[in-house]
C-alpha cells in the first residue's frame, strides 16, 4: 500500500483532490474524512494539514506528499519535490507600505511579518539584513496596520490582496512556488508504486494540456503541416484512399489549438478535428 499525504484545506486541497480524482483514484465525499483506503489501486491518502505534510513524509511516516514548495522549503523537512503539478501557483514577496522601504537591502532593524518565518529568516541572513522576522499563521497583511511589523512577507497570486490592503510590492520575488510532489530523498522502498502514481499524474498534466488534432493534407504539403504540428514525439501520417493526400495525427497544445487549425486551414488542410485527450501514459 502506497501511502500518500493529501492537503485537507485551503489553496492546494481542491485542486489536488480533482487531480487525483482524474488520474483514477477515489477520493474522500466528506471533507471531515482524515483517511481513505483506495484498494482497487493500492493507495492510502491521508488528509493532513499543507503545512505538516512534509513532515510527516521527511519523517518517513508516510511515502510521498503534495504540498506547496514554499511550504516544503519553510518546513526545514528532509523532503524533495520528485513532480511539478502546476497549480497553487504563487510568489513568496516583500511587501509595505506606499513611501516607506524600497528594497530588502534597507530592512536593518525592522521587523518582518510572515507564515514563511525559516525562509524568511534564512533569505535576509542571505542578504546580509540584520531584521526581526515575527511568525503569524495568516492574514499577514493587516500586521502593518496593527504595528506588529514595518514589512510583510506573503503569498501573492493576483496581489489582490496586498493591494486591498494598501500595501505595495518591493525587491525579487523571495521565491516562487506551486504544487509538487515530495518525497525522502534516497526512499526506494516503494519505486515501482511511487513510478506508476507520477506517471498517472503526468497522464493528467497531458491530457488538461494538449488536444488530439486530426486532418488531412496534399501530400506534397505535408511537410510543411506537420512543422506546425510536430507533436510530442513524431506525428502519425496515414495514406488516404484519395491518393495524393495523406491524415495528420498529432498531440498540439490546448492554447495552440486554434490558432494552429486557421494557419492549417490557410495551408489548404481540411476536416481539421480537434478531440480531448482524457489519460495518457507517454
Ligand atoms: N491565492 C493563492 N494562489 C495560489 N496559491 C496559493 C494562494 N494562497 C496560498 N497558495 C499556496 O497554497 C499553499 C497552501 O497555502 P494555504 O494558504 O492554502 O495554506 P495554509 O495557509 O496552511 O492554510 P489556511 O490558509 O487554510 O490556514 C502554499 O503553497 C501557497 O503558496
Ligand atoms: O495575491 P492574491 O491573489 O490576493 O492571493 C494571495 C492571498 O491568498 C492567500 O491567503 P489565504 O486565503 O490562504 O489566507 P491566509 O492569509 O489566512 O492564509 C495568501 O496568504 C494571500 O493573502
Ligand atoms: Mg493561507
Amino acid at each position: 500500500m502506497l501511502r500518500i499525504a493529501v492537503p485537507n484545506k485551503g489553496a492546494l486541497s481542491e485542486p489536488a483532490a480533482a487531480m487525483l480524482h482524474e488520474a483514477g483514484y477515489r477520493q474522500r465525499k466528506d471533507r471531515r474524512e482524515l483517511v481513505l483506503i483506495d484498494t482497487d489501486n493500492q493507495v492510502e491518502f491521508f488528509y493532513l494539514r499543507p503545512r505538516d505534510i512534509a513532515i510527516y513524509v521527511g519523517s518517513g511516516r508516510l511515502d510521498i506528499g503534495i504540498t506547496g514548495r514554499d511550504l516544503l522549503l519553510d518546513s526545514g523537512a528532509v523532503a524533495e519535490e520528485i513532480m511539478q503539478l502546476g497549480f497553487a501557483a504563487s510568489t513568496l514577496r516583500y511587501a509595505t507600505r506606499p513611501d516607506s522601504v524600497t528594497d530588502v537591502s534597507e530592512f536593518g532593524g525592522l521587523t518582518v511579518a510572515t507564515s514563511f518565518a525559516g525562509v524568511v529568516a534564512k533569505h535576509l541572513a542571505d542578504n546580509g539584513v540584520d531584521a526581526s522576522v515575527v511568525h503569524l499563521d495568516g492574514a499577514v497583511e493587516t500586521a502593518i496596520q496593527l504595528g506588529v511589523a514595518e514589512v510583510i512577507a506573503d503569498v501573492v497570486e493576483t496581489g489582490t490582496t496586498l493591494r486591498n490592503a494598501g500595501l505595495e510590492i518591493i525587491g525579487e520575488p523571495i521565491l516562487e512556488s506551486e504544487a509538487v510532489v515530495i518525497r525522502r530523498p534516497g526512499d526506494t522502498s516503494q519505486e515501482t508504486k511511487v513510478q506508476q502514481f507520477l506517471r498517472r499524474l503526468q497522464g493528467v498534466l497531458v491530457a488538461r494540456r494538449y488536444v488530439m488534432m486530426d486532418y488531412d493534407i496534399r501530400a506534397e504539403l505535408v511537410d510543411k503541416a506537420v512543422a506546425l504540428t510536430p507533436g510530442l514525439e513524431s506525428p502519425t501520417v496515414s495514406p488516404l484512399h484519395d491518393r495524393g493526400w495523406v491524415a495528420v495525427r498529432s498531440m498540439v497544445p490546448v492554447q495552440d489549438a486554434q490558432r494552429v487549425m486557421d494557419e492549417l486551414y490557410d495551408m489548404g488542410a481540411r476536416a481539421i478535428l480537434t478531440t480531448g485527450i482524457h489519460a495518457a501514459r507517454l
